[in-house]
């Protein structure tokens, strides 16, 4: 039986990997819908291999997409709409917070969720989880994945916590001192994975793995002080499950992204996608303390979660206004935290996020301090 999928965020990272596994397994898909940001040629290539049925192209020229046989969707909301056609499965592979509105979106249409964009579930939260209520939300991040196959359906009562493994980024042995002095390129340079931008600077600054314990929070429903980090260096075991009896359940693969997001877009059936199994050659598999004095990006994630509200909206915003930032040369490494920790500090009551327009107006205020306050000098 072949799976209707839509793949939004189609020429990123998560999109590409996603389109392989398509590639690999012609007979289990069917393409609903391909969306992307600016990239209109590339999505114009997919779409002419793929054939999907829509194509959607949020901020680029739209014009070269005309003559596709296809229906176009084009300009600001343009994933949005997508992602509410009728499909068996929609894969989120949009980046940032820009990506909520086509999670919501797809639930509220009743399409089940494989979920990449984890700024989803950082700003939406509960509110999210109330949508996919009905709708199953499968995540794809790699550590979420790897933790949903080790619950199974395993009930509350025998869990004790969660185990979220980190490869502790390209500075992990970084001393203090040269890290005022790493830039983009030594940052991009991620030791064992390879992602888009945005999120290979997060996992630099450990921001990343903050942003995934409240991901584990909301979608295993675990207190923040049961989800535990653990450095593993190698990124071969993703996750785990430590149960009552003081058994931990693990979940190993190489690090390869095909193989969540096959499971997660073909959910509870598994493929191969041409992954090499796991080497038991000798290899070591390590395990360390996070160093969070240093990547206190992690801390101040946790926090956020921790307090709930606006505070974890405000902590995304913040974190893309400067991993733009220093993307762009404007800060410093070590002062992505520094402008997210004084973003933190003046959040005002909000009240509660439990809808579109609320998270929104947190957003942009967060963007805006963020704005300001790298620009009065976050650095100083
Ligand atoms: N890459 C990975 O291995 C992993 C990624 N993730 C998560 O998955 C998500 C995607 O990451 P990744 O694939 O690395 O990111 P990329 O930057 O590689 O790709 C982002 C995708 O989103 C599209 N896009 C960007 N802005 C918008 C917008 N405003 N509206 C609609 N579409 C937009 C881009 O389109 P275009 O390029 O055409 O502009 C592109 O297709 C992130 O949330 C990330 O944290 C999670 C685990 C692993
Ligand atoms: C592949 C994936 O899921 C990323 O989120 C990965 O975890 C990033 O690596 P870090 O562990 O360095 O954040
Ligand atoms: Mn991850």
């Amino acid at each position: 039986m072949k799976r209707r999928l839509t793949i939004l965020g189609s020429t990123g990272s998560i999109g590409l990997q996603a389109l392989d596994v398509v590639r690999a397994h012609p007979d289990r898909f069917e393409v609903v819908g391909l969306s992307a940001g600016r990239s209109a040629d590339v999505l114009r290539e997919q779409a002419a291999e793929f054939s999907p049925d829509f194509v959607a192209l949020e901020n680029g020229d739209a014009t070269v997409l005309n003559d596709l046989p296809c229906e176009v969707i084009s300009g600001p909301g343009s994933a949005e709409r997508l992602s509410e056609v009728p499909a068996e499965v929609v894969l989120n592979g949009i980046v940032g917070f820009a990506g909520l509105a086509a999670t919501v979106g797809a639930l509220g249409a009743g399409n089940r969720v494989a979920l990449a964009n984890k700024e989803s579930l950082i700003a939406g939260g509960e509110w999210v989880m109330s949508l996919a209520k009905d709708n199953p939300l499968i995540p794809v991040d790699s550590e979420h994945s790897a933790i949903f196959q080790c619950l199974a359906d395993r009930t509350d009562e025998e869990v004790r916590g969660i185990l979220l493994t980190a490869s502790g980024g390209p500075f992990f042995s970084t001393d203090k001192a040269r890290l005022m002095e790493v830039g983009p390129e030594d940052a991009l340079a991620h030791p064992t994975w390879k992602m888009g931008p945005k999120i290979t600077i997060d996992s630099a600054t450990m921001m990343n793995k903050g942003l995934e314990v409240i991901e584990a929070h909301h979608l295993f429903g675990a207190d923040y002080d049961d989800v535990h980090v653990v450095v593993h260096r190698q990124s071969v075991v993703h996750g785990g499950v430590m149960f009552v009896d003081g058994s931990v359940v693990l979940h190993a693969a190489l690090p390869d992204m095909r193989l969540p997001i096959s499971y997660g877009v073909l959910y509870p059936d598994r493929v191969d996608v041409g992954a090499a199994p796991v080497p038991f050659d000798g290899a070591s598999w390590t395990f360390e303390e996070p160093r969070s004095d240093v990547f206190r990006c992690l801390p101040l994630a946790v926090e956020a979660g921790k307090a709930g509200g606006a505070y974890p909206v405000a902590l995304n915003a913040a974190n893309e206004v400067a991993v733009e930032a220093f993307l762009d040369g404007r800060i410093q490494f070590l002062s992505i935290a520094d402008a997210i920790e004084e973003v933190l500090a003046t959040v005002p009551d909000f009240g509660k996020m439990q809808s579109m327009e609320a998270i929104t107006a947190v957003d942009a205020w967060a963007r805006d301090e963020a704005r300001l306050k790298i620009e009065r000098g976050v650095n100083a």
